[in-house]
């Protein structure tokens, strides 16, 4: 059974020129101990899918599925207190943008050791004694200490640990990463991809890498979606997709690489596909 199964999922956001569409028809799954990467351009809608997926979405939009499951239970149709039990323990999620993702008026401390009362009932002490070894586990050095700090005191690498550290917190078995290492430091970033990788493999989690960079696909995913204008283009795994590419928008993607440049400008993704093709040829 898959961890997570989607399928036909559309979401509508009311704006004030009519509804707009920014999901059309998603279907994807993920299954235990697996890495799905979401990749596609900006406003392809793969952040506004998952989401979908974990119900955080404002109320101007609205969210349709045949099926939203998660370990067989459909999310969509269970009372929203039972689905906010699943989401943040059994699926957690980290953000492209770590310092804004931290409460600033209250300790890195303060905010792993909430989860960890709210989600798993730990006492104070068991809080901290956990806290530390959640710390501890994502590299975060003088852990200890570092409960005391504030977001701001640490850098965005240090944050993004924090992040990860309280997704972690209650042992989920999906963990969602939405361009988890795009605002960090290139050197940074190889960091935090191959701390994400190696917690994936200890805890035996199910992962949704969402990107748009195709580097990060080859390093991370088992499996990958490519998503275009709200609608799923192509699946495949990741060896397949890097090797005979179906869509002419995944082979457009693997163009834009700088290792596959040909001339000395990089041509533009709109510059080597054919849209019309595209949306045509898009994978149900
Ligand atoms: N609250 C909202 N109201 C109206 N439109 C929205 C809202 N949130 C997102 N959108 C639109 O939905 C589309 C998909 O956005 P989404 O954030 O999922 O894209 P993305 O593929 O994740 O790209 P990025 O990497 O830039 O986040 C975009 O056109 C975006 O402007």
């Amino acid at each position: 059974m898959a961890l997570l199964e989607i399928e036909n999922l559309v979401v509508e956001f009311q704006t004030a020129t009519g509804p707009f569409r920014a999901v059309d028809g998603v279907s994807l799954k993920v299954h235990e101990s697996e890495v799905l990467a979401i990749v596609g351009e900006s406003g392809s809608g793969k952040s506004v899918s998952m989401l979908a997926a974990m119900g955080l979405l404002p109320w101007t939009a609205r969210v349709t599925a045949d099926k939203l499951a998660f370990n067989g239970r459909d999310l969509l149709k269970m009372p929203s207190a039972e689905r906010r039990k699943i989401v943040g323990k059994d699926i957690a999620m980290i953000f492209q943008e770590p310092i804004a993702s931290l409460n600033p008026c209250f300790t890195v401390g303060f905010q792993i050791e909430e989860v960890l009362r709210i989600h798993m009932g730990l006492d104070r002490a068991a809080r901290r004694k956990r806290a530390i070894e959640l710390f501890e586990a994502v590299g975060i050095p003088d852990p200890g200490e570092r409960l005391g700090h504030f977001p701001h005191q640490m850098s965005g690498g240090q944050c993004q640990r924090v992040m990860i550290a309280i997704a972690l917190a209650c042992n989920p078995k999906l963990l969602i990463a939405d361009e988890p290492t795009t605002a960090l430091d290139v050197t940074i970033q190889k960091q935090i991809l191959d701390l994400l990788m190696k917690l994936q493999q200890e805890y035996r989690m199910g992962l949704i890498m969402i990107t748009h960079n195709m580097g990060v696909v080859a390093e991370t995913a088992d499996r990958v979606v490519v998503q275009y204008k709200g609608r799923k283009i192509e699946e495949a795994d990741v060896l397949s997709l890097f090797e005979s590419p179906k869509s002419n928008y995944t082979r457009a993607l693997l163009a834009a690489l700088p290792e596959n440049a040909t001339g000395d400008r990089l041509p533009t993704i709109s510059e080597l596909f054919n849209e019309q093709q595209t949306l045509e040829g898009a994978a149900r």
